[in-house]
């Protein structure tokens, strides 16, 4: 079996991991490569003066090998705050009016995945397969192939690919989609994604299409498809179960003294929808006044991005509109808002979720959204509670039986709240039991082996591949 070498901008830093800033991307690669794995690079979070930046570190965790690099506090500013953050998150997330140009920051970004292509040439073997992920490193294949590699190179995006009247409205899209161009495998979250990054290779005049999956572009073949990024989807449930046992659950369900808990979980984003949700769940408390004080909001919120202006000016808006709430509608022993803005660990947010008698997953846009998925995963099957998702996360492609929402509409959204608050149980179960199908079919385990055949040019890798034997082992 090859070695697998998976590189991303954010990798959960071994002897950080709990206080590292939660992110989807981290947790489902980590649980993905635990059985296969492999050498995962990335960044190692720390920034340093421009003549600092040492060898590369590297911890072995299991099987997993981390190779990590500081990056120059330069590099960070222009590539990750500037370029990933200020122009393609908020392009790729349907936000022209956030993006800000500069090309201090567009050359910031180009030199940054020259510098992860030095740092990954000399870790190359000629067998290695190299999974590279995320936005970040969209033209490190092709910085790649310029020294010289010629092996296989799968990319996957995590976040949402616009369509081409947005994403031409970059001034290097061009250059974008020609580095993707230098991958064999391109993998999207959703048919949708795919089909609009396959409508910009048209718009542009890229090449032609040799069939459903298969593109030429120049001298290059690649394969386009979607592979929807699923869960630990077992594992999840099996944490949810034990968590009951907790102290932290015992004493959350005391303080909830008998009131539905209804729970956000979602990193400071604006994507998110968090402000739009707050709205609607307040337009719910004041039209439906005889649910006030028997219902509690728990919006878990970790800070992220904060030095990025616009997340920064979110941090204070939200603090403010959950304030107002609270102040405007709250009692003497009543709290309408319990908004915390600290990461959980897993195991924790298991036990909430199991708790919550509706989560709330309303993101304007979003590329997948685990959240959803845990949230399914973690309710007890004779009582589950429902899931009120926005139409446009990726994760709404395949849990059709959620109570989807428009997060723009706001009254809409309050309307959902009040109807999932009184579902019949037989109802909330035949919603749960075929959401539940769908999250045990296509589990984070069956998303990678996927990729990964592809990858590997169609042949399914034998041993160490998430085989069921493998899986149960791992469940285990
Ligand atoms: O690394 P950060 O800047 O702290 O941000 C955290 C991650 O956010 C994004 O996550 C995405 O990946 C999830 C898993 O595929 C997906 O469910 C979600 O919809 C995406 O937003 C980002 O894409 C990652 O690179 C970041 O690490
Ligand atoms: O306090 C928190 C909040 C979130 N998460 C995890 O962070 C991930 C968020 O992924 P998602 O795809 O929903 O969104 P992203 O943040 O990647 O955009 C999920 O696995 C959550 O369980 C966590 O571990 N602790």
């Amino acid at each position: 079996m090859s070695r697998l070498i998976v590189v991303s901008n954010r990798v959960p830093v071994p002897d950080k991991r709990g206080t590292a800033p939660a992110g989807g991307l981290a947790v489902a690669l980590q649980s993905a490569l635990k059985t296969r794995g492999g050498l995962w690079l990335g960044w190692s979070g720390q920034s340093c003066a421009e003549d600092a930046v040492g060898p590369l570190r590297t911890v072995k965790d299991g099987n997993i090998e981390y190779a990590l690099t500081d990056l120059t506090e330069r590099d960070v500013e222009e590539y990750y705050q500037g370029f990933a953050n200020r122009v393609l998150w908020p392009i790729c997330h349907y936000r022209l009016d956030l993006a800000e140009y500069g090309r201090r920051e567009m050359t910031g970004y180009f030199r940054v995945n020259r510098f992860f292509a030095s740092r990954l040439l000399p870790l190359i073997q000629d067998d290695d397969l190299i999974w590279i992920h995320d936005y970040h490193l969209i033209p490190l294949a092709a910085e790649l192939r310029r020294l010289g590699v010629k092996n296989r190179i799968g990319f996957f995006l995590h976040i949402p690919w616009p369509s081409p009247d947005v994403f031409l409205t970059m001034p290097v899209h061009d250059e974008l989609l020609k580095g993707l161009t230098a991958y064999d495998v391109i993998g999207f979250q959703t048919d949708h994604d795919r089909n609009n990054f396959a409508d910009c290779l048209a718009r542009q005049d890229m090449g032609h299409r040799l069939d459903m999956t298969r593109f030429v572009v120049g001298e290059r073949a690649f394969t386009t498809k979607s592979y929807p990024i699923g869960i630990e989807t077992t594992e999840f449930a099996g944490l949810a179960k034990r968590a009951a046992e907790t102290t932290l659950h015992k004493r959350m369900l005391q303080s909830l003294d008998g009131k539905e808990l209804i729970i956000g979980v979602d990193r400071l984003d604006y994507s998110k929808g968090i402000t739009q949700r707050i709205d609607a769940f307040e337009t719910f408390l004041t039209r439906h006044e005889e649910s006030q004080r028997k219902v509690t909001l728990l919006q878990i919120t970790p800070k992220s991005r904060s030095e990025v202006p616009e997340y920064e000016a979110m941090q204070r808006a939200v603090a403010e509109q959950a304030g107002r709430v609270n102040g405007a509608l709250g009692t003497v022993d009543w709290v309408p808002i319990r908004y915390v803005n600290r990461s959980l660990r897993r195991p924790a947010l298991a036990g909430l979720y199991r708790m919550a008698r509706l989560a709330l997953v309303t993101p304007l846009r979003d590329g997948m959204n685990l959240v959803a998925k845990e949230y399914v995963a973690a309710q007890n099957e004779d009582d589950p509670g429902v899931l009120l998702l926005s139409r446009f996360a990726g994760a709404a492609r395949e849990l059709k039986d959620a109570v989807l929402v428009n997060p723009y509409d706001v009254e809409g959204t309050a309307e959902a709240i009040a109807r999932s608050l009184v579902m019949p149980l037989e109802e909330r179960r035949e919603r749960w039991k075929s959401m539940m199908t769908v999250l045990c079919t296509n589990d984070v385990f069956a998303w990678c082996d996927t990729f990964l055949e592809d990858l590997a040019g169609g042949k399914a890798e034998e041993s160490g591949s998430h085989s069921v034997e493998a899986r149960s082992r791992n469940i285990a």
